[in-house]
């Protein structure tokens, strides 16, 4: 059956065979294998289906929403966040349930392209970036005295990379909970294949209204999440509500710097970006997370901007404000990953509009995927210019019983 392809098609493809004319035969030979490893690298990505870890491009879906739906709900995502400048999502009401349809619409592409940690870390001398993550989510068990039959809550755990490490260097066993049900899926199906089913439980729940008794845990922790709660106290205060007295939580948070002015439009703007492609209602300050976790009675022992690792309060000696740590340099950026992975956004965003101009794809997963290619670049600006950090650690202790001082 002969298929009659569309004129713009045929015209272009008259085209291109006509410059191809004129080329010389080296360039044309040149043409010819770039052409071929290219097709043969996006095979490869399309069709790898052996590593069952991750989703292949042709698995990419919208998590919990129907394929049908997924161009309905990303565009009344992106109608939530106000036009004006530093507005954030319109109705702060409505952000649970904004968060919970973020989710499943970039879950899959986070896993496809990044893994199963969705946190950044920074890059550590001589090891790698897997190895880095790994380290960046050990130091959590470590400043929680994690040990082996004790309980702890992984709060906002996406699909669960944190938490299988967590439970693994520790011993202890961790449940997490997240907003989204496609995530819970993925979480228990990443945790039994890895062996860690009995260390570890995953629920659905909102983490500013938990359903779990006051005083369960030993030890609670929120990597990269807490961020989009409505207001931080909601979510700080039902982690101090869950935790046993004299137990601590460690929060990396996702923060405005000392360099952030709020009267420079170029530092607005960035900031809008990131809430925006990030699914965060606004963007709070360091201090303001500080002054969350005191306000619902936590004890500060630390805060910590890892990114640069300058000590800003608590009690460590010989600690200055002004970057007393080893400091970040452009190599060990947290953003590095992230500049070093622009090329192949731009190739994913390729393979991406292929498949979803064959009708591979659910519809909309394209303008998700462009939405991710540009926040990209707007959390590279937010991390080369410091008005902004993914990571500033604050360690905070329910006060109470004096068994882990
Ligand atoms: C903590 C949060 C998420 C942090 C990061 C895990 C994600 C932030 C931006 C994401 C990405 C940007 C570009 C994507 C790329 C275009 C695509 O082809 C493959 C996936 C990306 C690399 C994606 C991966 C996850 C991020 C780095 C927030 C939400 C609070
Ligand atoms: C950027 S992801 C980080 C996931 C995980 N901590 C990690 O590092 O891999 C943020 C997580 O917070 C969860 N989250 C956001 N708002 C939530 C809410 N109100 N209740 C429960 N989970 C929430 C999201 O569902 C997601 O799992």
């Amino acid at each position: 059956m002969a298929v009659a392809l569309p004129a713009a098609v045929t015209s272009a493809y008259e085209r291109l065979a006509g410059e191809f004319d004129k080329l010389s035969t080296t360039q044309k030979y040149a043409v010819g294998i770039a052409g071929g490893v290219t097709s043969l690298y996006l095979l490869a990505k399309v069709l790898k289906g052996s590593d069952r870890d991750k989703p292949t491009t042709l698995q990419l879906s919208g998590g919990s929403i129907d394929a049908s739906k997924v161009k309905t709900e990303f565009d009344a995502y992106a109608d939530s966040y106000g036009k004006n400048a530093g507005e954030g999502i319109t109705d702060r009401s409505k952000t649970v349930h904004l968060v919970d349809v973020f989710y499943s619409l970039v879950t899959d592409i986070y896993e496809w392209g990044w893994g199963q940690s969705f946190h950044f870390s920074p890059k550590l001398p001589n090891k790698d970036l897997k190895a880095s993550e790994a380290a960046h989510e050990a130091r959590i068990a470590a400043l929680l005295r994690l040990q082996p039959g004790q309980k702890a809550l992984d709060c906002g755990c996406g699909v669960g990379g944190p938490m299988r490490t967590v439970a693994a260097v520790s011993g202890a066993h961790v449940t997490g909970i997240t907003i989204n049900q496609y995530q819970v899926d993925r979480a228990k199906s990443h945790n039994a294949r890895q062996g860690l089913a009995p260390l570890t439980d995953v629920v659905r729940g909102d983490f500013t209204n938990m359903p779990f008794k006051e005083n369960t845990f030993d030890g609670a922790y929120a990597i990269e999440a807490t961020c989009h709660a409505p207001k931080l106290e909601q979510v700080y205060g039902e982690i101090y509500r869950v935790l046993k007295p004299g137990s601590y939580f460690v929060s990396y948070e996702w923060v405005s710097t000392n360099k952030y002015d709020a009267n420079n439009a170029e530092h607005v703007k960035i900031m809008d970006e990131i809430n925006f492609g990030n699914g965060l209602p606004e963007m709070r300050t360091w201090k303001e997370a500080e002054d969350a976790g005191k306000n619902v009675g936590f004890e500060l022992v630390m805060s910590l901007d890892l990114a640069t690792a300058s000590v800003v309060a608590g009690p460590w000696e010989g600690a200055s404000s002004t970057g007393a740590g080893a400091g970040s340099s452009p190599s060990t950026a947290w953003y590095e990953r992230l500049r070093m992975g622009k090329y192949t956004h731009a190739i994913n965003h390729g393979i991406v509009s292929t498949v979803d101009a064959l009708g591979l794809a659910p519809k909309g997963l394209k303008e998700v995927h462009h939405m991710l290619v540009e926040v990209a670049k707007s959390l590279i600006h937010g991390g080369e210019s410091g008005i902004f950090t993914p990571m500033h650690l604050l360690l905070f202790r329910k006060p109470g019983a004096d068994k882990k001082k």
